[in-house]
């Protein structure tokens, strides 16, 4: 019997809530390459460009729900005596909304705001592009999105993988394994010789080396397994 749970999820696991997925046929956003909107030279060059990137999926979050899968996670979070860690890629903040606590974003959260000026890091619901005041230091125009963008660290890995070292069953949840290096979450896991299971729309990249991987949308798949 299981007792230390690790989960990771990415944006399939909010597909159903209507969250766009990365790779998906409308792969996210205007003919953009995520890729180039998602990195600090991205930035550095057309900050304006990537602001409204941020922005508009910032705002969209209002029209979206907590699907059946986020609730059930909240549940397993609420119900499960042993260790348990969510950890997701996803920056939306559906996760939260459904009210898993034992929770970690390795990739940022749209809903808050970083300040290159003083570094703190404050709660954000509106717009960055028109440069508002920091919150903490009141400087105007060195607010970016907290968000990981590609070639930076994602945050939290020290307790990610101290729990991956640590976890008897490790379960990804729709998520392609593309990106590292949640990719490589499984290869720690099976290390710390984890059951691996997969519940995914599609095979992933790393279908191969889960013990288990169940096809099917999330929604459905997760309130199932909890
Ligand atoms: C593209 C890839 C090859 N590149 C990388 O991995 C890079 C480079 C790299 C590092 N190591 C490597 C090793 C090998 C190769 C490359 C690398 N990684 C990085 O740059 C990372 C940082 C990566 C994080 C980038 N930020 C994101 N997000 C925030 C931004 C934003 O959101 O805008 S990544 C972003 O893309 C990824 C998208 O993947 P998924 O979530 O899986 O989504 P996708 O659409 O691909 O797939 C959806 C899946 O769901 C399924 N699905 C759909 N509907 C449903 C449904 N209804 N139910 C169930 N499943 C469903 C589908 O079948 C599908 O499988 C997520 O991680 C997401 O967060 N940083 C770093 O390595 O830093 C170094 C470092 C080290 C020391 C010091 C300083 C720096």
């Amino acid at each position: 019997m299981a007792s230390n749970i690790v989960i990771l999820t990415g944006a399939g696991v909010s597909a159903e809530s209507g969250v766009p997925t990365f790779r998906g046929p409308d792969g996210l956003w205007e003919g953009h390459r995520v890729e180039d909107v998602a990195t600090p030279q991205a930035f550095r060059r057309d900050p304006v460009l990537v602001q409204r990137f941020y922005d508009a999926r910032r705002a969209a979050l209002s029209s979206v729900q907590p699907n059946a899968a986020h609730k059930a996670l909240a549940r397993l979070d609420a119900e499960w005596p042993g260790e348990l860690l969510l950890v997701t890629q996803n920056v939306d903040d559906l996760h939260d909304r459904a009210g898993s606590k034992r929770l970690l974003h390795m990739h940022g959260e749209l809903n808050s705001a970083w300040c290159t000026a003083c570094d703190r890091r404050t709660p954000c619901t509106g717009p960055l592009l028109e440069n508002p005041a920091c919150p903490a230091c009141t400087l105007s125009g060195h607010l970016r999105p907290d968000i990981v963008w590609f070639g930076e660290m994602p945050y939290h890995m020290e307790a990610i993988e101290d729990a991956l070292l640590g976890c008897d069953l490790f379960i990804s949840i729709g998520t392609s394994g593309n990106v590292y290096p949640a990719a490589g979450f499984i290869d720690l896991a099976r290390h710390a010789g984890a059951r691996c299971l997969e519940l995914n729309l599609d095979p992933s990249m790393t279908s191969n080396r889960f013990h288990e991987s169940r096809l099917g949308p999330a929604g459905t798949l997760v309130p199932a397994l909890v």
